[in-house]
């Protein structure tokens, strides 16, 4: 298991990710651990995060899974070059399709388990699934298509 989390290697500059930037102060931020086979993430919902009495916003748990998954998939493909993270140039990947299966209701007041795996490591798409546990049972079930893009294509031309 990685020591430190995917996260940490994202650039300064473009780490403001409400889900998962480091720099986003009123932010999620959502921390993946790559084993080398899981990305493994754990957050504990506030109570702001509440969709009706006692169980967790479905808005809430998309994101984890989306910063998450995306996060699984530039530690996999950093391994899969077999360069180290945040090595130039840098991998970066962005959402292009986000699946949800809601299997069950997710209780407030347990911390979340997320556990990431690679379905499909391509040149631009990477394949993520994605399963979310409270206590040890699964309530959400994801696949996401991460898309390999130029980490610059979205700065600001005055940058
Ligand atoms: C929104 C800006 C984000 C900017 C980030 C930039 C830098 C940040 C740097 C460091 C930060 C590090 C990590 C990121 C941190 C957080 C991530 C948070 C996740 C998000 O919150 S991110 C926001 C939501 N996200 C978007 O705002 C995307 C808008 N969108 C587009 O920018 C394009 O639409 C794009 C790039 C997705 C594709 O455009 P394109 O022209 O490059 O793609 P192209 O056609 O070449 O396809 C290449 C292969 O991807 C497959 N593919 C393409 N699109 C697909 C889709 N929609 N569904 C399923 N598969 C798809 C094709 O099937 C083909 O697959 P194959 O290779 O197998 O043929």
């Amino acid at each position: 298991m990685s020591q430190q989390p995917i996260q940490n290697f994202y650039k300064d500059d473009v780490a403001i990710c409400y889900g998962c930037g480091k720099h986003n102060a009123d932010g999620l931020h959502i921390k993946t651990f790559w084993d080398g086979e899981i990305g493994r993430s754990t957050f504990t919902p506030r109570p702001e995060h509440t969709a009706f009495p006692g169980f967790v916003y479905g808005g809430l748990i998309a994101s984890l899974i989306d910063c998450h998954s995306i996060g699984t998939a530039i530690a996999a493909a950093y391994d899969a070059a077999g360069r180290a993270p945040g090595t130039d140039p840098e991998i970066t990947c962005v959402t292009g399709n986000l699946n949800v299966s809601y299997l069950k209701p997710t209780p407030m007041g347990v911390e979340l388990v997320l556990e990431a795996r690679i379905k499909e490591m391509g040149e631009r798409k990477i394949v993520v699934t994605c399963s979310v546990y409270a206590q040890d049972v699964e309530t959400v079930r994801a696949e996401t298509v991460a898309v390999r893009v130029p980490s610059r294509m979205f700065k600001k031309e005055a940058d």
